[in-house]
């Protein structure tokens, strides 16, 4: 299965790209230790070596990789040269879980736009109109974590499980139209997205086969996983009826057979698509977002004015407010870009041969983008490193910049999110929810030593607690 799977995912022999090697690399491992705990910190310094560049090769366990870093190279890769890097390689963790079909793991070409397509469509269907299920939803959901804290405060909490939740539980509605009191699929998911993360995307056991057995329980997680959104769905193919057409899996079984693709094998791997990619992306963002506001006294302060002027205390905001808030969505913008939920955007590949800045990059070929490099990149940014909402701000408080060359949070091009502008929706409507009722503090005066988050696996924010006074 392994070698079926592997010939539908072409790797390459290293000689025939002229690309350049980056730092030495080891037998066996080649450079995947020298990359350490934070490997887009790592890359990014690489690329500022002038004996390196911002292009350069290496060598993860039997995999050559090309990396790209900067503004100006990702952006001519990605955009200018859109199709020519809108592949995915093959990579074990991404195939365990969504097994080269819906949309993420899929190969470029007809199969992948067919749903590509049926997903925006989907998403301006059920997630952005006004009063949608996205939108009611989220803010039921927001509610009852606020009824939640409110009974507990001041009581110290955490905020990465309840963010999860609402986040798990908002992906629910507008995949099933619903979410499951009974199971906790947020838990679920969590585990899952363990491997998602950014980390994971160059983590051994991908690059080196004999890894795997220390990693069992992983991939338990993920067939866990798989079981329970195969059995929801086969649940919701049962009870289906057209006239109630009310979420994502009902709109692509009632499309099943109008579009040459669709299949149920796609619909699983769709159905799983949304999870790993709009359960984990939105609550460490928000996660992010919450610790960079209560490090910031002003910030917050200045957030809650803008609540308190443009909405009040007791109106729920609407999508309609975002336009209206500018200072709201810097703070957002400014989180997406101190710490992007994909700081090493998943693997692409090249669909055809191509010579790019004078290097010629086969077909098939592996690349990583460091979308970190642009992100922290000194020419594009005053004090890259500094939480500054204010830089997307002009002197008269409108936004500015929302549309900066080196701002790609979202990533750009062919494959760039799909679910851009609902994550937009959901990170302002949760984040002003929970703004408007509380005022957030550390517990007991606590203070974060740096804003880098813990080094370890995930790009987390340290776990730190909170303590909510209603305001
Ligand atoms: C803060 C929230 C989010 C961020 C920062 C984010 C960011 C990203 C990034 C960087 C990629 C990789 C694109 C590439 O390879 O170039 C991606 C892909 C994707 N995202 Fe998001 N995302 C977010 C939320 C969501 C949500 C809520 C959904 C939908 C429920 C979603 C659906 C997708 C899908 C389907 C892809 C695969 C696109 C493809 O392969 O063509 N994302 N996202």
């Amino acid at each position: 299965i392994m070698r079926q799977k592997r010939s539908q995912f072409k790797t390459l022999t290293p000689s025939t790209t002229t690309v350049p090697w980056g730092p030495r690399r080891w037998p066996i491992i080649g450079n995947l230790l020298q990359l350490g705990y934070r490997p887009y910190e790592t890359i990014f310094r690489w690329s500022k070596m002038l004996k390196y560049g911002p292009i350069f090769r290496l060598q993860l366990g039997s995999q050559m990789v090309v990396v790209l870093n900067s503004t100006s190279v990702i952006r001519e890769a990605l955009h200018d040269h859109s199709e020519a890097f809108a592949g995915r390689p093959y990579l074990h963790m991404i195939h365990e879980t969504l097994h080269g079909k819906g949309v993420i793991s899929a190969p470029y070409g007809r199969e992948f736009n067919e749903h590509k397509k049926f997903l925006i469509k989907s998403f301006n269907r059920f997630g952005r109109r006004r009063r949608s299920s996205l939108e009611n939803g989220c803010l039921n959901e927001v509610r009852l974590i606020a009824e939640r804290l409110r009974e507990k405060q001041p009581a110290p909490f955490r905020i990465g499980n309840m963010l999860s939740e609402i986040a798990c539980n908002n992906i629910c509605t507008l995949t099933f139209g619903r979410y499951f009191e009974t199971m906790n699929m947020a838990h679920l998911f969590e585990k899952i997205n363990e491997n998602f993360n950014q980390t994971a995307t160059i983590a051994c056991f991908n690059f080196l086969p004999f890894t795997r057995r220390f990693k069992k329980n992983i991939f338990e997680n993920v067939k866990d996983c798989n079981r329970v959104i195969q059995k929801l769905v086969d649940e919701r193919e049962t009870n289906f009826d057209p006239e109630l057409v009310n979420s994502i899996v009902d709109a692509y079984i009632n499309d099943m057979g109008k579009h040459r693709y669709f299949s149920k094998q796609n619909l699983d791997s769709l159905v799983q698509d949304l999870f790993v990619a709009g359960t984990e992306t939105i609550s460490n963002t928000l996660n992010w977002a919450i610790f960079y506001i209560v490090a910031h006294s002003d910030v917050q302060e200045k957030v809650h004015e803008e609540i308190d002027r443009l909405i009040g205390k007791d109106r729920p905001p609407c999508e309609k407010d975002r336009n209206q808030m500018p200072y709201i969505e810097a703070v957002l913008l400014e989180s997406l870009r101190c710490h992007c939920a994909g700081p090493i955007l998943l693997p692409r590949a090249t669909t055809h041969d191509i010579t790019f800045r004078n290097y010629f990059i086969p077909k098939d070929t592996f690349i990583l983008v460091n979308m970190w490099s642009a992100m922290k990149d000194e020419e594009q940014w005053s004090a890259p490193d500094e939480f500054r909402p204010e830089r997307f701000l002009d002197e008269n408080n409108s936004l500015k910049d929302a549309n900066h060359p080196a701002m790609m949070p979202f990533s750009v091009g062919k494959r760039a999110c799909t679910g851009e502008q609902i994550a937009k929706i959901q990170l302002f409507l949760i984040l002003v929810s929970l703004f408007q009722k509380f005022e957030f503090r550390f517990v007991d005066g606590w203070r974060p030593k740096n804003l880098r988050g813990e080094p370890g696996i995930t790009l987390r924010p340290p776990n730190c607690q909170y303590q909510a006074f209603v305001r």
